[in-house]
């Protein structure tokens, strides 16, 4: 099974208990269809990926896909760019995604230098690298991890380097976030979840996901050493930065 597989229908029977969301075997049976109706702009940020390696990634330079679940960024960057332009590592800590990212790189990209290793990206020893993307994993690590994951990173780019930080987020004012929230759940209303999915799917990620505001993460690249980051896409309660190694 390596493409776009079942459909997420996860949450669709009522639970007596929600257990805390994670990145099991049925969560990456479906995940491809899950992130998809579940991210506005997930497809559009995956489009821009290689785009933004073209400008910005010296030839041959080494990428990494930090909480690179299925491998989606590798397979955009190979999509854009030849075999000889980038060499891809991804890092996951489900056992259960790494096996099957594996699995549809061998198949879809046989030409190109994609890897994917099992580990936590806390505890990783980085190498250094021409771009670094974060699509959605920071918000899974506790809030006091994220400043020292940052510090890390920005000392394994290279200068003119660039990172490529992809977020759901959350507002301020909290008339504004209400505002936001409901209309995402109308997003996935629209994509087919039911009232039920959408309801226990929130549970599941109280406490799994934590999302902090647009200038917190400006604030935390500043901290990290990112003298420049900007928002270049936001939809709803999701958006994605890029910050840059001068
Ligand atoms: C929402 S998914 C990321 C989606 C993916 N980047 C994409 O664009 O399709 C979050 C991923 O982060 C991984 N993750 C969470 N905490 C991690 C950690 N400390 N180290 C490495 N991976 C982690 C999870 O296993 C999961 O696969
Ligand atoms: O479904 C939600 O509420 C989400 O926040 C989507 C989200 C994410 O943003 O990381 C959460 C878990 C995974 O299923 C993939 C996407």
């Amino acid at each position: 099974m390596s493409d776009a597989s079942y459909r997420d229908a996860i949450f669709s029977t009522p639970l007596d208990r929600v257990a805390s969301f994670s990145f099991d075997e049925r969560v990456v049976a479906c995940f491809p269809d899950m992130i998809r109706r579940s991210v506005p702009g997930y497809g559009q940020i995956l489009g821009m990926l290689g785009l933004i390696a073209r400008r910005h990634l010296r030839h041959g330079a080494h990428v990494y896909d930090l909480g690179c679940s299925l491998a989606a960024g590798g397979l955009a960057l190979a999509g854009t760019l030849p075999p000889d332009a980038f060499r891809y590592t991804g890092v996951d800590l489900s056992p259960a995604m790494v096996s099957q990212a594996r699995e549809t790189l061998t198949a879809e990209c046989p030409d190109h230098q994609l890897a994917v290793v099992e580990g936590d990206i806390r505890a990783f020893d980085f190498q250094p690298s021409g771009m670094v993307m974060l699509n959605f994993t920071l918000q899974f690590l506790a809030p006091d991890d994220r400043l020292a994951v940052l510090e890390r990173l920005y000392e394994a780019l290279e200068p003119g380097g660039v990172l490529v930080l992809s977020e759901k987020i959350v507002d301020a004012d909290e008339a504004d976030n209400a505002w936001r929230v409901e209309r995402y759940h109308d997003f996935k209303r629209a994509n087919g979840y039911s009232e039920m999915e959408i309801s226990q799917k929130r549970t599941a990620l109280e406490n799994v996901l934590l999302p902090d505001t647009l200038t917190a993460h400006r604030d935390r690249l500043a901290q990290a050493g990112f003298a420049r980051s900007l928002t270049w896409f936001q939809y709803l309660n999701f958006a994605s930065l890029v910050a840059f190694k001068e």
